[in-house]
């Protein structure tokens, strides 16, 4: 039976754009990210992402509305990733950069798409426009996705 790793995603917006982090070392490395990683022993998933939030670019937020979920699979890798998407616009702090990540806004009409992993083409539309989302994509190496689905839904 196939591993499943749960993992956060959190996108900060402001009216007129979003925060993405610049990931500095590691996987995706060179990527501009949501922020979010591994859900810990004992945690659920929403204090998982409101810690990595605030360790990967200092913002604190106790408003995190759940957006979407995304399975990830690597035709290499027989490990599947289970991503919970947030999303907020109420927080406190200043984006700060960290070991992992360093903090950049972004107009809405300027995403990095080109530097970004090649399934946010697919579900920022959905998720910039409000809706909720399910999807699946599955990937050849970190850059092709040889199948993919994406459902907008009324209830995660
Ligand atoms: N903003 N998008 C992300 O942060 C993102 C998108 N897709 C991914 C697919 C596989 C993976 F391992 C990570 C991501 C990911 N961080």
């Amino acid at each position: 039976k196939m591993l499943k790793k749960v993992l956060t995603l959190v996108l900060v917006t402001e009216p007129r754009r979003v925060l993405l982090g610049l990931k500095k070392r590691g996987f995706g490395e060179g990527r501009w990210n949501g922020f979010g990683g591994k859900v810990e022993k004992g945690e659920t998933i929403v204090e998982a992402a409101k810690r990595e939030l605030e360790e990967e670019c200092g913002l604190v937020s106790d408003e995190l509305k759940r957006i979407g979920l995304l399975n990830f699979e690597f035709v290499e890798d027989p490990v599947l990733l289970e991503v919970h998407v947030f999303t907020t616009s109420l927080y406190k702090g200043i984006p700060t950069e960290s070991s992992e990540m360093k903090p950049e806004w972004f107009d809405l009409s300027n995403i990095p798409f080109h530097q970004m992993w090649p399934d946010d083409r697919y579900w920022f539309p959905l998720f910039l426009k409000g809706s909720k989302f399910t999807g699946y994509f599955l990937f050849q190496g970190h850059n092709d996705i040889i199948k993919h689905t994406l459902t907008e839904v009324d209830t995660l």
